[in-house]
């Protein structure tokens, strides 16, 4: 794959025009673009198709609810397109097999290439202390690779994870699982809320099939050149 083709960049905004031109700076540069919460919710499906036009789409909505209302909702998110959407692993095996199921039925009906679905392992943002308040015990590493293998068990397509897991995933769950990395930090990027991180390069050395990368690029001020410097990163490799 080009290297550049392994980023996607994460538009988080509510707002329109400024989610506008953000994807102007960065097409051609990345792979695709990813709408998560905070602009779908302000601006809905339509609008999530108009602004992505001929991109691709990781639709990064996190369904999370019982095994019913996820497939629907993930027959409800085709419409929009996505080349990738997620999901927590977390909501169980039968909530990940109705969405997988749902998402390859719906495909077929309306004729479309079927998604890469994905199952959210443990959050980038959440560390073992975090975990353990919440009454998980056991290292973050290891919830990761448990809800991987169910993942994978299920008939998804791969896991968001953290870059520390990737290397132990990739062993786990063989070349073919796709492996979907946020809590990604250019040297020269703040690391803002994310705990287990990494770099674009390091990440991709250790076997990201794609990188997430938002607020290092759309909050640079100038994203395309924050674009480009990733690209540049991942080149040297
Ligand atoms: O599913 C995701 O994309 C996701 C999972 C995760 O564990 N951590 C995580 O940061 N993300 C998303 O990836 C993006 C990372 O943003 P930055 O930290 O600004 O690069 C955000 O849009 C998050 O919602």
């Amino acid at each position: 794959m080009d290297p550049k083709d392994r980023i996607l960049v994460g538009i988080d905004t509510p707002d329109y025009e400024r989610a506008e031109t953000l994807v102007r700076s960065v097409t051609g540069r990345v792979g695709g673009i990813k709408i998560g919460k905070e602009f779908f919710t302000a601006q809905g499906p339509d609008r999530v198709r108009q602004l992505i036009g001929e991109q691709k789409l990781f639709l990064d909505l996190k369904f999370h609810d019982i095994p019913n209302t996820v497939a629907g909702a993930l027959r409800s998110s085709l419409r929009m397109r996505p080349a990738i959407v997620n999901i927590h692993a977390s909501g169980g095996r039968a909530m990940m097999t109705a969405a997988a199921q749902a998402a390859a039925e719906e495909a077929a009906k309306l004729g479309v290439a079927k998604p890469l679905v994905i199952g959210v392992t443990v959050l980038t943002s959440l560390d073992d202390a975090d975990l353990a308040a919440v009454g998980q015990r056991g290292p973050a590493s290891e919830q990761v690779e448990r809800l991987a293998a169910l993942t994978q068990e299920c008939g998804l397509d791969g896991v968001v994870c953290s870059p520390r897991e990737i290397v132990a995933l990739r062993k786990l769950c063989g070349p073919d699982f796709k492996l979907v990395v946020p809590g990604i930090r250019p040297v020269w990027a703040a690391t803002g809320d994310q705990k287990r991180i990494m770099t674009p390069a390091d990440a991709v050395a250790a076997g990201a099939d794609y990188i997430v990368i938002a607020r290092p690029i759309v909050a640079a001020s100038d994203p395309a050149a924050a674009a480009d410097r990733v690209v540049e990163e991942l080149e040297a490799l």
